[in-house]
């Protein structure tokens, strides 16, 4: 018989003579034929797709439910893939695993990403996660090259909604960074990532292990060596994310001196010691918001709660004010058997942080014991399940190598002939049958393996225990990612399906507990921009539950000022090349009456708008300092630069505000020129990130200007010229060579600012600017534009992939 080509089909199938259909006829294909389906990898349950992302722990597999039956629509989820191996030469990284699995098991947000389950094979441990279809959170950012307030204020809210969550089941996260941010399909924020989860038990309770990336980590986890509060700490983390959603840049990113952050004493100094400052298209409110989030010390930085009443979040006060218990109560009201106990959920073995049962609990709770160690154990049975995890003592739950070995081989063995069906391992024959229905059954795959095990005692425990003389030959598996079935079993048992989808809307229309409707709905009179006098609104109306403490702050600061009307968006804002400065110490006044900071504002915005109306030239003469630098450094100066940057935030006394805040921008402005002029006579016009590491001796360049230009040297710009937008977007500080005046005293660029002009925008956001010089000068000179792109990518990732660590 001769041999039949073989074809292919659409799914990889083939055909042969062999299997063709009887209704086949000749060499006439009636349609594909699927006899051999084409394998999938598969991990447990889940048909294993593409990497998603890659992390510390390595890849992020899209996965598949696999349909039980043909009406059955697959399930996406996001298989976080762990090596065993990997965990066992790092102690560390098996710590981090275990807190985020312990930590998402308590976590019904929607705002928080969803644990699925957990599964190991011999070779891996599969965290399986929601899948959060609409990718990196900065890389939305980086796309829009910063957000609309409006975008910002609704994410931001989400994102305070999600940490508040998470705060009242006592859980900290330690590491809130733009990386560790996913975005929904529908454009929601979704928090990912607790490896650095902790628990606290007390009110004031304080931490003292500090981690987290720098960039994002609060001064006090660096700067000192005592115990900080760890909310305060994400607070300030949650700061830092919202400049960044509204800058399009990170604050503190421009020491010149320290631009890759790389020297972390230095980063910390420059943060504490420079005052924050925003790009003029950031509006007061905000401002105000951050002003009170970003401050150093962490005891005079607002707390959660008043984020969630601040002014500017007005809009959200509705979704805000959601009770966190609200959450839950939806999951057991979905899911009824949690409500009464009766099964396992996550849920059911939580308890609040105030319970005594939770403050008895130990501290480190949160580092379940290893799944390795749980594949270890006996069996036990479902029945005894619940808050086995927090009885057993440490004795009976870290057995010694020996006894390890021992029970490993039996448990292998268990696994072994438990594969492929999933059986559990139960006692009880009634509840197998009924864990192996629920777990054919869509969206109730409850699982019962064993007890979800602590351990007891410190993180250090965990860490230090010798798990690297344990045999590795079951490990020791080719790189390849392949899954089957084999030895496939889940871990723990805390799979609660979602009664919901993640809500398509912001809201999800659920009962509000309104903080404060009197103060929510207040008419802001739309022709004066003047609110109405509505003392009596707030002081009549207090709703139950609320003292008049807790009332909303910013609206009753407003209310009583009248003052919230300041025309953020006015002409003479949007056009206003300075940004608002306050004098030194405003760091600190994140506890301040928000109407002392609002009048404030008035005062600032006031002297600003008359500043704009005033003629260019008097201006000029008024700011005797900018002009004399702007001489001295060539005429040039960045609008930016023209900001106060005073070398310390202690404020003397005994000097007048304006004049400190004069001889502050003095030795400012002549410390960072002396820099710029440094960096401009050593780095000529190197323009790739390789080219200035090449130059090994030579002082680094700073992130916001990675053509290696000197900022001095490279930009013109005086205290009147806005900075423009050109090249799709990114602001660029316009040059003696391209710039024209509009005749306004604005300036327009006119020039292309590529990679052929030596100018370029200094003070951009960096997510885009320093994507796009460095996509242009590598195409440029090399015209490899794959090649350009690829190097692009890596940079882009390299930049924002900073990592999370202990600091
Ligand atoms: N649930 C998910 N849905 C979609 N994509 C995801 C999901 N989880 C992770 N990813 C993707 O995988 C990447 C790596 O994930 P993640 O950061 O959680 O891994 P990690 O090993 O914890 O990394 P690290 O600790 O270094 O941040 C993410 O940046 C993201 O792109």
């Amino acid at each position: 018989m001769a041999s039949v080509p073989k074809r292919h089909t659409y799914s990889g199938n083939v055909a042969t003579e062999r299997n063709h259909h009887p209704l086949q006829r000749n060499n006439e294909i009636l349609y594909p034929i699927r006899k051999s389906p084409r394998k999938h990898a598969t991990f447990g349950p889940y048909i294993v797709g593409s990497t998603l992302g890659e992390g510390e722990f390595g890849k992020v597999k899209l996965g598949w439910s696999k349909a039980s039956s043909p009406n059955e629509v697959p399930k996406q989820v996001a298989i976080k893939l762990i090596r065993r191996d990997t965990i066992k030469k790092d102690a560390d990284k098996e710590v981090k695993i275990y807190r985020e699995i312990n930590a998402l098991k308590h976590l019904t947000h929607p705002n928080i990403i969803y644990l699925e389950e957990v599964l190991q094979n011999s070779k891996y441990i599969g965290i399986v996660l929601e899948f959060v279809s609409g990718g990196e959170f900065y890389k939305y950012i980086q796309r829009k090259r910063r957000l609309k307030e409006s975008s910002a204020c609704r994410l931001f809210a989400q994102l305070i909604s999600g940490v508040n969550y998470m705060h009242s089941k006592g859980l900290v996260h330690r590491d809130l960074k733009l990386e560790n941010l996913l975005m929904d399909k529908h454009e929601n924020l979704v928090i990912t990532d607790f490896g650095f989860v902790n628990e606290f038990f007390e009110d004031n309770e304080l931490m003292s292990t500090s981690c987290g990336s720098p960039c994002y980590a609060a001064p006090e986890l660096v700067v000192s060596t005592k115990a900080y509060e760890a909310r305060k700490a994400d607070v300030w983390s949650c700061g830092v994310i919202l400049y960044a959603m509204l800058a399009g840049y990170l604050p503190w990113d421009d020491d010149h001196e320290n631009p890759t952050g790389d020297d972390i004493a230095r980063l910390y100094q420059y943060i504490t010691q420079t005052p924050l400052k925003f790009p003029e298209y950031i509006t007061p409110i905000p401002r105000d918001l951050l002003r009170r989030i970003l401050v150093p010390n962490p005891r005079r930085r607002v707390s959660l709660r008043a984020i969630q009443r601040h002014e500017w979040l007005k809009p959200h006060q509705a979704f805000l004010s959601i009770q966190p218990n609200y959450w839950d109560e939806q999951l057991q009201k979905g899911h009824p058997q949690l409500a009464a106990g009766g099964d396992v959920g996550r849920h059911t073995t939580y308890s609040s942080p105030t319970s005594s049962h939770s403050k008895s609990r130990d501290r480190n709770s949160l580092i379940i014991e290893s799944t390795i160690e749980q594949s270890r154990m006996s069996p036990q049975p479902v029945a005894t399940r619940p808050d086995s995890s927090i009885s057993i003592s440490d004795s009976t739950l870290i057995p010694n190598n020996t006894k390890r070995n021992q029970t490993e081989s039996r448990v292998v063995s268990d696994h072994s002939s438990e594969s492929n069906n999933h059986k559990r391992n139960t006692t009880n024959s009634s509840l197998q049958a009924e864990q192996t229905a629920r777990h054919s059954s869509k969206g109730k795959k409850h699982t019962s393996v064993t007890g979800l095990l602590t351990i007891p005692g410190s993180p250090t425990i965990a860490r230090t225990r010798n798990i690297s003389s344990e045999p590795t030959g079951q490990v020791n598996a080719p790189n390849q990612t392949t899954f089957t079935q084999e030895d496939f079993h889940r871990v723990g048992n805390y799979h609660v399906p979602r009664n919901k989808p993640r809500p398509t809307s912001y809201y999800p229309g659920l009962i509000r507990n309104t903080a404060d409707e009197s103060l929510m709905d207040i008419p802001v009179n739309k022709l004066t921009g003047k609110l109405p006098d509505c003392k009596n609104l707030v002081s009549s109306k207090k709703p139950e539950g609320i003292s008049s403490d807790t009332a909303h702050d910013a609206t009753k600061a407003a209310v009583s000022n009248n003052s919230i009307i300041i025309l953020p968006e006015g002409p003479a804002v949007k056009n206003s090349p300075v940004d608002y400065h306050y004098a030194i110490g405003d760091l600190n006044y994140g506890d301040q009456p928000t109407t002392e900071a609002i009048a404030k504002m008035n005062r600032d915005l006031a002297h600003k708008i008359i500043e704009n109306v005033a003629p260019l030239e008097k201006i000029d003469l008024e700011d005797e300092s900018v002009v004399s630098t702007a001489k001295e450094s060539n005429g040039s100066v960045s609008e930016e630069d023209t900001e106060i940057r005073p070398g310390n935030v202690v404020n003397p006394s005994n000097k007048s505000v304006f004049s400190l805040e004069k001889e502050n921008r003095k030795n400012y402005e002549r410390k960072r020129f002396s820099f710029m002029s440094l960096y401009s006579s050593l780095n000529g016009s190197r323009s790739t990130v390789e080219s200035r590491q090449s130059k090994v001796n030579m002082p680094p360049v700073s992130s916001r200007n990675p053509s290696g230009q000197s900022n001095k040297s490279s930009t013109k710009i005086t205290q009147q010229q806005p900075r423009t937008l050109v090249d799709n977007g990114v602001p660029t500080i316009p040059t003696p060579a391209n710039n024209i005046n509009d005749g306004g005293g604005r300036i327009v660029n006119s020039g292309n600012t590529g990679s052929g002009n030596p100018s370029r925008p200094m003070r951009a956001s960096v997510m885009i600017s320093t994507l796009r010089e460095e996509e242009r000068s590598t195409v440029s000179t090399e015209g490899h534009n794959v090649e350009a792109q690829t190097s692009t990518a890596r940079k882009v990732l390299n930049f924002f992939k900073r990592r999370s660590m202990r600091i």
